[in-house]
Protein backbone atom coordinates (compact mmCIF):
# COMPACT_ATOMS: atom_id res chain seq x y z
CA UNK A 1 0.00 0.00 0.00
CA UNK A 2 1.28 3.63 -0.72
CA UNK A 3 0.56 6.01 1.92
CA UNK A 4 0.27 9.37 0.82
CA UNK A 5 0.66 13.19 2.92
CA UNK A 6 0.36 16.16 2.35
CA UNK A 7 -0.90 18.54 5.20
CA UNK A 8 0.20 18.80 8.76
CA UNK A 9 -3.61 18.39 10.03
CA UNK A 10 -4.21 15.00 7.76
CA UNK A 11 -3.21 11.42 8.23
CA UNK A 12 0.27 11.10 8.28
CA UNK A 13 0.83 14.78 8.46
CA UNK A 14 3.98 14.12 10.69
CA UNK A 15 5.55 13.49 7.54
CA UNK A 16 4.94 16.88 6.15
CA UNK A 17 7.75 19.40 6.74
CA UNK A 18 5.17 21.45 8.41
CA UNK A 19 4.47 19.44 11.25
CA UNK A 20 5.07 21.08 14.54
CA UNK A 21 8.27 19.25 15.53
CA UNK A 22 10.70 21.51 16.61
CA UNK A 23 15.08 20.60 15.37
CA UNK A 24 17.52 22.07 16.86
CA UNK A 25 20.23 22.65 14.12
CA UNK A 26 24.08 24.19 15.71
CA UNK A 27 22.50 25.48 18.52
CA UNK A 28 19.59 26.90 17.23
CA UNK A 29 15.99 25.62 17.71
CA UNK A 30 13.62 26.05 14.82
CA UNK A 31 9.79 25.32 15.39
CA UNK A 32 9.44 23.04 12.20
CA UNK A 33 12.01 21.86 9.41
CA UNK A 34 9.61 24.15 7.03
CA UNK A 35 11.66 27.00 8.91
CA UNK A 36 14.69 25.49 9.19
CA UNK A 37 14.70 24.87 5.09
CA UNK A 38 13.24 28.14 4.31
CA UNK A 39 15.94 30.16 6.18
CA UNK A 40 18.75 27.61 4.34
CA UNK A 41 17.86 29.53 0.89
CA UNK A 42 19.61 32.90 1.85
CA UNK A 43 22.66 31.28 4.28
CA UNK A 44 25.68 33.85 2.69
CA UNK A 45 23.42 35.63 0.18
CA UNK A 46 22.94 38.98 0.06
CA UNK A 47 19.48 38.94 1.78
CA UNK A 48 20.83 37.03 4.44
CA UNK A 49 18.90 39.65 6.82
CA UNK A 50 15.74 37.52 6.25
CA UNK A 51 16.71 34.52 8.01
CA UNK A 52 16.03 35.67 12.07
CA UNK A 53 12.33 36.94 9.83
CA UNK A 54 11.69 33.28 8.59
CA UNK A 55 12.84 31.89 12.56
CA UNK A 56 10.55 34.30 14.14
CA UNK A 57 7.55 33.58 11.90
CA UNK A 58 4.54 32.50 13.65
CA UNK A 59 3.71 29.86 11.35
CA UNK A 60 5.13 27.16 8.52
CA UNK A 61 3.23 28.81 6.02
CA UNK A 62 4.21 32.64 6.84
CA UNK A 63 7.83 31.29 6.82
CA UNK A 64 7.38 29.29 3.10
CA UNK A 65 5.80 32.52 1.95
CA UNK A 66 8.68 34.21 3.36
CA UNK A 67 11.16 31.70 1.76
CA UNK A 68 9.38 32.04 -1.15
CA UNK A 69 9.57 35.86 -2.16
CA UNK A 70 10.92 36.10 -5.52
CA UNK A 71 11.87 39.98 -4.34
CA UNK A 72 14.87 38.11 -2.16
CA UNK A 73 18.06 36.84 -3.70
CA UNK A 74 18.66 32.85 -3.12
CA UNK A 75 22.28 31.84 -2.18
CA UNK A 76 23.83 30.69 -5.54
CA UNK A 77 24.35 26.99 -4.94
CA UNK A 78 20.81 26.38 -3.91
CA UNK A 79 19.63 23.63 -6.04
CA UNK A 80 22.97 22.16 -5.56
CA UNK A 81 22.45 21.99 -1.67
CA UNK A 82 18.91 21.62 -1.36
CA UNK A 83 18.07 18.22 -1.17
CA UNK A 84 21.03 17.36 1.66
CA UNK A 85 20.04 19.90 3.47
CA UNK A 86 16.53 18.54 3.74
CA UNK A 87 17.69 15.44 4.28
CA UNK A 88 19.90 16.33 7.64
CA UNK A 89 17.09 18.28 8.75
CA UNK A 90 14.40 15.75 8.14
CA UNK A 91 16.90 12.61 9.76
CA UNK A 92 16.87 15.34 12.85
CA UNK A 93 13.27 15.82 13.33
CA UNK A 94 12.99 12.25 13.26
CA UNK A 95 16.01 11.39 15.84
CA UNK A 96 14.13 14.21 17.91
CA UNK A 97 10.98 13.25 18.20
CA UNK A 98 10.46 9.58 19.16
CA UNK A 99 6.52 9.32 19.07
CA UNK A 100 6.32 10.33 15.10
CA UNK A 101 9.83 8.10 14.75
CA UNK A 102 7.42 5.13 15.35
CA UNK A 103 4.99 6.26 13.05
CA UNK A 104 7.66 6.21 10.41
CA UNK A 105 9.36 2.77 11.02
CA UNK A 106 5.63 0.87 11.63
CA UNK A 107 5.27 2.00 7.73
CA UNK A 108 8.09 -0.99 7.06
CA UNK A 109 8.40 -0.97 3.12
CA UNK A 110 5.61 0.99 2.15
CA UNK A 111 5.87 3.66 -0.38
CA UNK A 112 5.90 7.28 0.80
CA UNK A 113 4.45 10.26 -1.63
CA UNK A 114 3.84 13.97 -1.06
CA UNK A 115 0.85 14.35 -2.34
CA UNK A 116 1.29 17.80 -3.42
CA UNK A 117 -0.91 19.13 -6.35
CA UNK A 118 1.75 21.74 -6.68
CA UNK A 119 5.17 20.45 -6.06
CA UNK A 120 6.37 18.50 -9.07
CA UNK A 121 10.07 18.06 -6.77
CA UNK A 122 9.46 17.66 -3.34
CA UNK A 123 5.89 16.45 -4.11
CA UNK A 124 4.36 14.00 -6.93
CA UNK A 125 2.16 16.60 -8.36
CA UNK A 126 -0.86 16.83 -9.50
CA UNK A 127 -0.40 14.19 -11.93
CA UNK A 128 1.75 11.96 -9.81
CA UNK A 129 4.36 12.11 -12.42
CA UNK A 130 6.30 14.12 -9.70
CA UNK A 131 10.00 13.36 -8.47
CA UNK A 132 9.09 13.30 -5.04
CA UNK A 133 12.10 13.97 -2.96
CA UNK A 134 10.35 14.24 0.06
CA UNK A 135 9.40 10.89 0.26
CA UNK A 136 12.34 9.71 -0.80
CA UNK A 137 14.31 11.22 1.65
CA UNK A 138 11.62 10.01 4.31
CA UNK A 139 12.08 6.19 3.39
CA UNK A 140 16.12 6.99 3.30
CA UNK A 141 15.80 8.36 6.60
CA UNK A 142 13.61 5.50 7.78
CA UNK A 143 16.31 3.04 6.48
CA UNK A 144 19.12 4.80 8.23
CA UNK A 145 16.74 4.56 11.57
CA UNK A 146 16.37 0.92 11.12
CA UNK A 147 19.94 0.45 10.23
CA UNK A 148 21.21 2.39 13.54
CA UNK A 149 18.50 0.22 15.73
CA UNK A 150 19.50 -2.81 14.33
CA UNK A 151 23.33 -2.29 15.11
CA UNK A 152 22.57 -1.23 18.18
CA UNK A 153 20.19 -3.73 19.75
CA UNK A 154 23.16 -6.43 17.71
CA UNK A 155 26.01 -4.72 19.51
CA UNK A 156 24.18 -5.26 22.89
CA UNK A 157 23.38 -9.08 22.51
N1 LIG B 1 2.13 20.87 3.98
C1 LIG B 1 2.57 21.57 2.91
N2 LIG B 1 1.92 22.68 2.53
C2 LIG B 1 2.36 23.35 1.47
O1 LIG B 1 1.72 24.45 1.10
C3 LIG B 1 3.51 22.91 0.76
N3 LIG B 1 3.96 23.62 -0.34
C4 LIG B 1 4.14 21.74 1.18
N4 LIG B 1 5.24 21.24 0.55
C5 LIG B 1 6.54 21.57 1.03
O2 LIG B 1 6.94 22.85 0.59
C6 LIG B 1 8.36 22.89 0.66
C7 LIG B 1 8.96 23.30 -0.66
O3 LIG B 1 9.11 24.65 -0.63
P1 LIG B 1 9.81 25.44 -1.86
O4 LIG B 1 8.88 25.27 -3.01
O5 LIG B 1 11.14 24.80 -2.10
O6 LIG B 1 9.87 26.81 -1.37
C8 LIG B 1 8.84 21.50 1.01
O7 LIG B 1 9.01 21.41 2.41
C9 LIG B 1 7.68 20.68 0.60
O8 LIG B 1 7.67 19.44 1.28
N5 LIG B 1 3.65 21.08 2.27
Amino acid sequence: MTIYFYKAGQPYGCFSNFSPHPIEMEGVCWPTVEHYYQAQKFVGSKDEEIIPLIHAASTPEKAAALGRSTARALRTDWEIVKTDIMRVAVLKKFLTHAQIREVLLVTADEILIENSPTDYFWGCGADHTGENHLGKILMSVREEIRQSLYISVKSNT
